[in-house]
């Protein structure tokens, strides 16, 4: 079954070229892209579609999402409006609520965030454990998540729940814990700050994930100056996350992970993952975006969908605030939450060992996972803010929306 979309009136690619080609078509053969380029030249196929001059983009591709929990923070989000400082002992409200939800009910608020993420033109997740922090329910959240997104990471290390010593339960989280979530799971995290993990504890974690066979991301730098970006580096994880406050020498470590990547001659870095929606929800600076990028770092934009922070999935709202208040341009933004996702995932780039397709970017052989919007320009993401742009959304090749 092969799909045309024709008639597009701005697409923007997101490819190795960065290619934003006006009145374009793109053809889906089953889930892959068979064809890229000008409506004039667009081969024929069993089904068209009139994107009516809308303009097309990758779907989103969210690569830090905290989606496994039951239960509701509104009153600590009261509290933190009316003043009051985030602080990570609430996730232990979440993980009480989480333990006690049946398989069934997390399954189905999974699905319910995951439809409304869709709905909003993201088509590639992340999810994280982190709201079990024991063995079974660790280990159930993994399950669970491994059945319904695209990714999912351990979370053992969010929080040392009351009453545990804080060095027993490490060794929980590097031991039996880790061998109860590893069938599920690709990635390992650690949240490392104040009131959650300290940099020796995280570093322990990451070894253990690491020789796991586990690839390394690190929450950081989140509520204060930290461990989190260096130990990041020091691991060569692929991404560090919200890297709020970040010294001269965080910037330094990072820009150094990119040296000869855009010119073919290095590796793939450390991505820094900035999560804008969250960095409102708890009155922190914004992640420094703009200077990330013109310090050489990649970055990516994510939800951090979660109970507490950033109780949203929406993308176009990161994307949104990434170009008024980050000072990203629209493209360098929306590249963010597409390629950059991608790149924090490491799945930007061709065919893999388990056959997954590149996604994040519209090319011949990628994913066929793409939106149109209500509008004629990508532009419109942030030229009017908070308005639902989306108007149809594919994944792998299949309409969702
Ligand atoms: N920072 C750590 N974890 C989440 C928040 C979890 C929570 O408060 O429930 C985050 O990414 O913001
Ligand atoms: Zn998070």
């Amino acid at each position: 079954m092969s799909t045309l979309i024709t008639n597009i009136g701005e697409l923007m690619t997101q490819d190795h070229e960065h290619a934003v080609l006006k009145n374009a078509a793109v053809v889906f053969e089953g889930e892959r892209i068979s064809w890229i380029g000008a409506a004039a030249d667009a081969p024929a196929a069993d089904e068209r579609i009139d994107a009516g001059g809308r303009a097309g983009l990758p779907g989103w591709v969210d690569s830090h999402t905290h989606l496994v929990f039951a239960g509701d923070r509104t009153a600590e989000f009261e509290a933190r409006m009316a003043g009051e400082d985030y602080a990570a002992g609430g996730i232990a409200v979440t993980t009480d609520a989480t333990r006690a939800a049946t398989d069934y009910d997390l399954t189905r608020l999974l699905l319910g965030r995951v439809a409304e993420a869709n709905a909003g033109g993201t088509t590639y997740l992340e999810t994280k454990t982190g709201y079990g922090l024991d063995v079974d329910h660790e280990a159930r959240s993994a399950r669970i998540a491994a059945g319904v997104v695209d990714e999912v990471t351990y979370l053992g290390a969010h929080l040392v729940p009351a009453g545990l010593d804080p060095e027993d339960y490490v060794r929980l989280v590097c031991g039996p814990m880790l061998d109860a979530v590893r069938p599920y799971v690709s990635w390992a995290d650690v949240f490392c700050e104040r009131g959650a993990f300290t940099a020796e504890q995280s570093r322990e974690i990451l070894a253990a994930c690491r020789d796991a066979g586990l690839g390394l991301r690190v929450h950081g730098n989140q509520l204060g100056p930290g461990a989190g970006v260096q130990l990041a580096v020091e691991f060569g994880a692929a991404s560090v996350d919200h890297v709020n406050h970040l010294t001269g020498a965080d910037l330094d470590a990072l820009a150094s992970t990119w040296s000869g990547y855009d010119d073919g001659s290095g590796p793939r870095g450390t991505v820094a993952t900035c999560l804008p929606a969250c960095d409102l929800s708890t009155r922190q600076p914004l992640a420094r975006g703009r200077e990330l990028l013109d310090a050489g770092v990649q970055i990516a934009l994510a939800s951090n969908c979660n109970p507490g922070t950033s109780y949203t999935t929406s993308m176009a709202y990161c994307v949104t605030t990434a170009v008024l208040q980050m000072r990203l341009s629209v493209h360098e933004a929306v590249r963010a939450a597409t390629a950059g996702g991608a790149l924090a995932l490491r799945r930007e780039t061709g065919v893999d060992a388990d056959g997954a397709r590149a996604v994040g970017s519209l090319a011949v052989g990628h994913r066929a996972d793409v939106q149109l919007l209500n509008a004629p320009s990508v532009t419109h993401l942030a030229y009017r803010p908070g308005v639902p742009l989306t108007h149809a959304v594919w994944k792998q090749g299949s309409r969702i929306v």
